[in-house]
């Protein structure tokens, strides 16, 4: 079975809600799915047994990676993950932020691809809490990943 593991960092609850739908849809989809806050402490190990990568980020300051997602981000460059497939979601604030809409989900992209995975889909960007249009770009981003 294909295993998933998404690490998210949420401070208000969308990225907590996007994190859960993907969730479901990966199940839906017969993916053996694990799902990490990043207040848990994520361990720079976390993605060694999973076959697909998966963050989902909001943006914090003024285009800033969260702060309990940063140590992890900081690493992520360093990790071997070549032949595990990666996506990026992230949440933010287009109207309020025009210059850093969704930046650390940007940021997250960068540093995966140092790390030999294979981006399996297009970084996701919601502005906000995910509506009813989102959910179809989240499931579409979900079957993707699992195609690589
Ligand atoms: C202090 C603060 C700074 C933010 N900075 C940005 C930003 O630079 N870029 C952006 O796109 N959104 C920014 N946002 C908006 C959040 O990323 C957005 O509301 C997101 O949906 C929050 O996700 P969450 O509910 O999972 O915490 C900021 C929000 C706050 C409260």
């Amino acid at each position: 079975m294909t295993v998933v593991k998404i690490v998210f960092s949420s401070a208000t609850g969308n990225i907590e809600m996007i994190s859960e739908i993907l969730e479901e849809e990966f199940v839906a989809l017969g993916a053996d799915v694990e799902v990490l806050d990043a207040d848990d402490d994520v361990d720079e190990d976390v993605f060694e047994d999973a076959d697909i990568c998966v963050v989902a980020t909001y943006t914090d300051g003024d285009g800033e990676i969260p702060f309990n997602l940063q140590e992890f981000y900081e690493e992520l460059p360093e990790i071997d993950l070549s032949g595990k497939v990666f996506g990026v979601v992230g949440s933010g604030d287009s109207d309020l932020y025009p210059d850093a809409f969704c930046q650390a989900a940007i940021d997250f992209e960068t540093a995966f691809a140092e790390t030999g995975a294979t981006k399996g889909a297009d970084t996701v960007k919601i502005e906000n809490a995910a509506e009813d249009e989102d959910i179809v770009t989240l499931k579409a981003f979900a079957a993707a990943l699992l195609e690589g």
